[in-house]
């Protein structure tokens, strides 16, 4: 493509050039989130600070890793990325929040996604509708083993993808209202566990550039248990996700080594 950045190399939207990351990158929705994540790193330093696009890079275990935020929706979180597989990357955990659907998912667990529903419009940019967007096995399988061994209650399965927050919270407000109610019906019977809003895109674009991803979230709330007068704890704190993320990063580097 054209190059809009004006220096050779140099990735237009997150402002970074090969070199500037490692092979593997978190990736939080929320800008705020990396200087968090950052610090679990060894020696992490701020690579670049570009519209949504905050980049720490650092060590684990003596490889080089990185984390980038890619803002809210499949849109800008496609755009990291393929800028960070520019640069080198290929291997990405996406450390987000969601909202639980399935019952038992309740504030403070953690969600690990094997796959992920594609009512978002980023992801229909890349790959007909019937092609699934579903989650690196290793990275999975990785995410799966550090909530185990740390001991945190977590679900794996499908998580729901929109691009509209207020569409999943307030379904009945929109127009639309009839094809979002029916549809997260029938999220629901098919075991759906949480609504968040970058995996499917995120899946699809790796899946289509060959490259690893998986995605962890906290459980913010259950808007499901509420309507059902069910105790609904709501929590921010987005450490545990984090440390799942951390993790999986140190048993993938492990792996990879071996
Ligand atoms: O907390 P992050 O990673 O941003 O993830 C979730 O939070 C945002 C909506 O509040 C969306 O980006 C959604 O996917
Ligand atoms: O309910 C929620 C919480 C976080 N992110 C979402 O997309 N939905």
């Amino acid at each position: 493509m054209q190059n809009y950045s004006g220096e050779e190399g140099l990735q237009y939207h997150l402002q970074i050039r090969k070199g500037d990351v490692g092979r593997y990158v978190i990736m939080p929705g929320d800008p705020k989130r990396c200087e968090k994540i950052a610090k679990h790193f060894d020696n992490a330093r701020l690579v670049a600070d570009s519209r949504e696009y905050i980049t720490y890079t650092g060590c684990l275990d003596g490889e080089k890793v990185s984390v980038t935020s890619t803002g809210i929706g499949g849109p800008s979180a496609s755009i990291a990325l393929e800028e960070l597989v520019l640069c080198g990357a290929d291997t990405f955990i996406r450390v987000g929040t969601c909202g639980g659907m399935e019952m038992n998912v309740k504030g403070g667990d953690i969600v690990v996604a094997t796959g992920a529903i594609r009512m978002e419009g980023t992801s229909k940019e890349y790959a007909p509708i019937e092609y699934p967007a579903v989650a690196d096995l290793d990275v999975t399988n990785a995410l799966v083993s550090a909530a185990k061994a740390l001991g945190y209650t977590y679900h794996a399965g499908v998580v729901e993808c929109k691009d509209a927050f207020y569409g999943q919270h307030e379904p009945e407000r929109m127009p639309v209202s009839y094809e979002l109610l029916n549809k997260w019906e029938a999220w629901k019977r098919m075991g759906c566990k949480a609504s968040e809003m970058e995996s499917a895109a995120l899946f699809i674009a790796a899946s289509h550039l060959r490259v690893r991803c998986g995605s962890d979230f906290l459980v913010v709330g259950n808007q499901e248990r509420q309507n059902a007068g069910l105790d609904n704890p709501i929590v921010h704190d987005t450490e545990a996700a984090i440390k799942v993320a951390v993790e999986a990063i140190r048993r993938l580097i492990k792996e990879d080594r071996s």
